[in-house]
């Protein structure tokens, strides 16, 4: 089922959280909805999941109206809130089964599908402890099982990994990509190497306004920008090294990176690429080249650049 978020403005007081935003999410697609802390992105998830209503702008399921078929949305939407409030002293199966009949799962379905989301999510072991006892990682399965439960065709899960250790990020990452061959994900964080792990396209959301949206891969490309080479050169006098390679036509900016190792930051013109030069220029002057290598922007820097 589509997602479609069409110039949605929210304030809060004075704080202007959503500023005319707008994107859409494809059916199937899981999309990682990412931006520093108060970027917008749990406003936006309550917007969709019909927890506030925007001050202007409307959200669109499949092409039923947020606001004004919020009953309808509900049943087709599983959120996991950030934080995951939970009954504690409920038994798993006992919650799932409540949350069932709340989401209005049918009476003579209800124990199947709580059977089936168990499994899916894992919990076999732990469907008769009470949600207080188990670990961090099984209470997040727990709250994907309640977000599952009426199996909805769209699923936004706020920052799903928060607190976990390692082996259970790892876990609950596998879980979201399963799941989400079937539905439609919004998942935010603000952990690249999360959206890069489980995510087909990223939005980057700052001051309450997209500020990039692709591929992870295609977000690197673009702020790839101009070739960066860090290039070695093995021989005593480095500025004859640094002299020769500022001649060189391709190359806008050469830098020390460190001088006792004798490496250069090579910056080329834009669409120029240095690497062959350089290496002629090493091979007819007869220098020991040790390094020729592509300096890759990654996420990190892409994000960086985009939220300061
Ligand atoms: N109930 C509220 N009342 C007033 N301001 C709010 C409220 N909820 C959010 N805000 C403000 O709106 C902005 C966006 O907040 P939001 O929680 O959507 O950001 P976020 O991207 O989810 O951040 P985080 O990563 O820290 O969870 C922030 O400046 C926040 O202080």
């Amino acid at each position: 089922m589509d997602i479609s978020v069409k110039n949605v403005t929210k304030i809060y007081g004075t704080q202007r959280a959503l500023d005319d935003l707008s994107f859409e999410v494809k059916t199937g697609e899981i999309l990682g909805f990412l931006g520093p802390n108060g970027a917008g992105k749990t406003t936006t998830m309550k917007a969709i999941t019909c927890y506030l209503s925007p001050n202007k702008g409307d959200i669109f399921l499949g092409g039923t109206s947020v606001s004004k078929s919020p009953d309808i949305i509900k049943k087709k939407i599983g959120y996991l809130p950030e934080n995951n409030p939970l009954y504690m002293d409920m038994p798993v199966m006992d919650y799932l089964k409540f949350i069932g009949k709340l989401q209005g799962v049918d009476k003579a379905n209800i124990e199947a599908q709580v059977c089936k989301m168990v499994r899916i999510c894992g919990l076999d072991l732990e469907k008769h402890k009470k949600i207080g006892e188990l670990s961090k990682g099984f209470k997040q399965r727990v709250g994907l099982a309640q977000a599952l439960i009426h199996d909805p065709e769209v699923l936004i899960l706020d920052e799903p990994t928060t607190g976990l250790d390692p082996n259970q990020i790892i876990e609950i990452r596998e879980l979201i990509k399963e799941i989400g061959r079937e539905k439609t994900v919004i998942l935010s964080s603000h952990i690249l190497a999360e959206v890069e792990a489980t995510c087909d396209r990223v939005l980057i959301i700052n001051k309450g306004k997209i500020v990039a949206d692709g591929t992870p891969e295609s977000l690197r490309k673009e702020a790839q920008g101009k070739e960066i080479l860090k290039v070695g050169v093995n021989i005593d006098d480095k500025n004859t090294v640094y002299n020769a390679l500022q001649q060189l036509e391709e190359i806008e900016v050469v830098s020390f990176v460190d001088e006792d190792k004798h490496l250069f930051l090579i910056e080329s013109y834009a669409g120029k690429s240095s690497a062959q030069s350089i290496f002629e220029m090493c091979m007819n002057k007869g220098w020991y080249l040790t390094q020729l290598t592509p300096v890759e922007k990654n996420l990190e820097d892409v994000f960086r650049e985009l939220t300061n």
